[in-house]
């Protein structure tokens, strides 16, 4: 059984369509990402799998239970954590209040483990909580009752490296004991870093399902040099350098910039001969990938489901950057 299935998700707000036509499923033990651009339609699936928000057509189930039944919605939400994007603790409690009200609600069995990794000023009240300290008091909401399941909205976004670094750890162990991880971000560097697998999500349509991995080898590199002098522009014609923008600014030599999806060893080698100032070669940001693969290029690929539009990307290419 999965732990979470979607078919043919959708929700109508009436002047936008959130979620259209969503499917897909989370299997028990994954750590699954929900990636997507602002307003993509993340949240809108998290509030329908949680039975805030009734489908306009469609199912989704949790643990096997049809989200829309009352009855089997409750029995889901014992095995359940939840931690929105604004966990709306109530500003004049102290931290401990809260967490005395979650363990009233839904039982309490490692808040004392919790709260060694994620320490938030319990005796503060929550109005002087920083956004990080919130998040970490909400970490400990969302796993004190031991949850089998646990449905994050862009939960690191507040954590300075150190505590994402400890959360990325703590979820992956929790993953070997058995745990199934939804989360939603749009920073693709978050998820790589977690993720088995990864839903892409853009104006309401799934545009993807597949492995962190694959995505990540079709998002490509984006490279930024800085040349002493102009390269000719045939030097430059590699397999897999996409969008090359240059700038000869008023300071020594040119810079360029582009994506990468080819072989490394063959860029540098064609580099060789030039001299350089300064080269550099990071991830693609997730708004390049959307960019570059998942671009709205005529209604019928919108239309076509998704994940043709996703992998079918000839140019995508083999690579294995
Ligand atoms: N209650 C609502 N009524 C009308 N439109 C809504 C409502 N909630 C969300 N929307 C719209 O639905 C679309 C999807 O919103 P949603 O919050 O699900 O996106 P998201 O991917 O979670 O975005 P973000 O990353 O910014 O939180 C957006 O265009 C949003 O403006």
């Amino acid at each position: 059984m999965a732990a979470i299935e979607l078919e043919g998700l959708t929700k109508d707000y009436g002047e936008v369509l959130a979620n259209d036509d969503v499917t897909f499923a989370v299997e028990e033990g994954e750590i699954f990402g929900y990636l997507g651009p602002n307003g993509a339609g993340k949240t809108t699936t998290i509030r329908t799998l949680l039975g805030f928000l009734s489908p306009t057509a469609g199912t989704a189930r949790l643990l096997g239970n049809d989200v829309t039944d009352e009855s089997q919605l409750l029995a889901a939400k014992r095995r359940l954590g939840y931690l929105p994007d604004d966990p709306g603790f109530d500003e004049t409690a102290t931290g401990r209040a809260v967490l005395d009200l979650h363990a009233s609600l839904k039982g309490d069995e490692r808040s004392a483990e919790l709260l060694e990794l994620f320490d938030p000023p319990l005796d503060r009240e929550i109005r002087e909580y920083s956004r990080g300290n919130v998040e970490k008091l909400g970490l400990v909401t969302t796993f004190m009752h031991d949850p089998d399941l646990v449905i994050l909205d862009e939960p690191t976004s507040g954590l300075d490296p150190l505590l994402q670094q400890r959360f990325n750890e703590f979820v992956r162990t929790e993953r070997e004991r058995g745990l199934t991880v939804f989360f939603s971000s749009h920073i693709l560097s978050e998820v790589r870093k977690l993720c088995d697998r990864v839903g892409i999500i853009r104006d309401g349509r799934l545009v993807t399902v597949e492995p962190v991995e694959s995505l990540l080898d079709r998002s490509g590199k984006f490279v930024r040099l800085h040349a002493a002098e102009a390269i000719p522009v045939d030097a430059l014609e590699i397999d897999g350098v996409h969008g090359i923008e240059s700038d000869t600014g008023p300071s020594d030599g040119t810079e360029y910039a582009f994506t990468f999806t080819g072989d490394v060893n063959a860029l540098l080698a064609a580099l060789r001969e030039y001299r350089l100032h300064d080269l550099s070669i990071e991830e693609a940001p997730l708004e390049e990938v959307f960019m570059r693969f998942y671009d709205d290029s005529g209604g019928s690929e919108r239309n076509g489901a998704g994940l043709a539009a996703g992998t079918g990307t000839a140019d995508a290419g083999e690579s294995d950057v």
